[in-house]
């Protein structure tokens, strides 16, 4: 079992070696004086686990570090950086580190989310950190504030955009009036979003990130299965123009809350696209930025804002758990463990509560409002407030060319997912009512 002697230097392996890899090595290798100002010892990046010797990379690895045998590495080391994304072989390594005794810092949201529970028992059993906060939100620090800040009150609540490629998506249909494709090729061609672009648009990357941060929020253990998960594809420039009308925008967010007591309720975890008031504090988030607003007992409010991705930020925040890692490897003892003392259920995605708009189009004529308002009445949906424009005043000349129709916007009291779907398939199958043009939940009010 690897370990460090005071004064020594403590071994450091860098498992991939990538955009953010890259960086991880840049920081260690550039800023010596710093990190060992920090630790309290120096630093000694002893290699490089890479999947092809020969491929092209940045001057400042050194080609002498780099091995394409993972696991002797690992056993070699005293912390392992692991940045090789995926579950396989990052979980075997991981775990193995952990096993010897190496303190490991990851930024592998996908794996943690998955499979968290395994790695945080090994961490456990063999009294070392596992360390995550790259994997939420990039460079912003939520997983420390989370799990060490806030570890003397009672969070609520956790409303994040921490998918950067979706917050830019939608942000240049908000600006742009862009539809989703051409938002989405922008994106791409930036460098955002990836050739295929499911895990970012269809909500997975968010997904994951959900359960993490509802796992640390709330003392328990959320896995990725247990998210409701829903992407960004069905938002249209048309829903973008009516969050806007009724002033608001619309984001893809990543919710966790605590139904019921906070000693004794439920947990709901989900990703979905939300309208989010102009004057919440994540309406303000632009381009590619993530944030997490979480809603604490004693705390109150509190928003964290920053970059969710590229090298450079994330590098930021696997050297900041690199720093503290070490530190305690000097000074003995392991940092706060897996918090799960709560185990609250989590809630199917069906019982979420929350509020919703639903845009109607209706026949024009008397007595048509009070039969859609009866309906929801019927299922117990209570209504906030219901806004009517006439096509003629439609915000799309497309629309304004129909005759007879208007725009019904009702906006919900917080339903149950279920009630609110029953209620929407009975509006529909009301004679005047021609089309629900969209139901989109909103959060944030
Ligand atoms: N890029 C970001 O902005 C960002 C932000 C937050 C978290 N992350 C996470 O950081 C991790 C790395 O992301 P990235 O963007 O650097 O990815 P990347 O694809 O640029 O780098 C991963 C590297 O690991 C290498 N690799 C894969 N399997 C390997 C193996 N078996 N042995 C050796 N090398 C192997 C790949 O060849 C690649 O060079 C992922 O878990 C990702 O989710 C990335
Ligand atoms: N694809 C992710 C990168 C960080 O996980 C994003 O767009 O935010
Ligand atoms: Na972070």
């Amino acid at each position: 079992m690897p370990d460090s002697a005071n004064g020594s230097p403590l071994r450091v392996a860098l498992l991939g070696c990538g955009v953010v890899g890259t960086e991880v090595a840049r920081g260690i290798l550039t800023n010596p004086i710093d990190l060992e100002a920090r630790v309290g010892a120096p630093l000694e990046l002893v290699g490089v686990a890479v999947r092809d010797l020969a491929t092209e990379r940045d001057p400042v690895v050194p080609r002498d570090l780099l091995t394409t045998d993972a696991e002797a590495l690992v056993d070699r080391a005293d912390l392992v950086v692991e940045v090789m994304g995926g579950i396989e072989p990052a979980r075997s390594l991981i775990l193995r580190a952990l096993r010897g005794g190496a303190a490991v810092v990851t930024a592998n949201k996908a794996l943690l989310a998955e499979r968290g529970p395994e790695l945080f028992e090994a961490a456990d059993a063999a009294g070392v950190d596992l360390s995550f906060e790259a994997a939420v939100a990039g460079a912003i620090p939520i997983v420390r504030p989370i799990r060490e800040s806030l570890a003397g009150d009672h969070v609520r609540r956790v409303l994040g955009i921490v998918n950067g490629t979706t917050n830019y998506v939608l942000d240049r249909m908000t600006t742009e009036g862009l539809d989703l494709d051409e938002a989405v090729a922008q994106a791409q061609a930036l460098g955002y979003a990836e050739a295929d672009p499911t895990a970012d648009v269809d909500g997975f990357d968010a997904a994951a990130k959900a359960a993490i941060l509802a796992s640390l929020a709330f003392h328990t253990r959320v896995s990725i299965d247990q998210v409701a998960r829903e992407g960004i594809r069905g938002i249209t420039a048309d829903d973008v123009a009516w969050a806007a009308r009724t002033g608001h925008v619309i984001k893809l967010l990543a919710v966790a809350e605590v139904i019921g007591p906070v000693d004794d309720g439920e947990v709901s975890v989900r990703v979905h696209p939300a309208l989010v008031p102009v004057s919440h504090p994540l309406a303000t988030v632009r381009d590619a930025f993530n944030a997490v607003f979480v809603e604490a007992q004693g705390a109150g409010p509190l928003m964290f804002y920053g970059q969710g991705a590229g090298g450079r930020p994330t590098a930021s925040a696997v050297l900041g758990d690199v720093v503290s890692a070490a530190r305690r490897r000097l000074t003995g003892g392991q940092g706060l463990r897996e918090s799960k003392d709560q185990d609250f259920p989590v809630l199917p995605a069906e019982a979420a509560i929350t509020r919703y708009q639903v845009r109607i189009d209706v026949e024009d004529r008397p007595g048509v409002l009070a039969q859609v308002a009866g309906v929801l009445a019927e299922h117990g949906v209570s209504i906030d407030t219901v806004r009517q424009v006439s096509a003629s005043a439609a915000v799309h000349e497309d629309l304004a060319q129909e005759h007879g129709t208007a725009h019904l916007l009702v906006t919900t009291h917080a339903a149950r997912e279920a009630s609110l779907a029953a209620t929407v398939a009975a509006v529909s199958a009301l004679e005047p009512v021609r089309e629900i043009t969209s139901v989109l939940r909103v959060e944030g009010s």
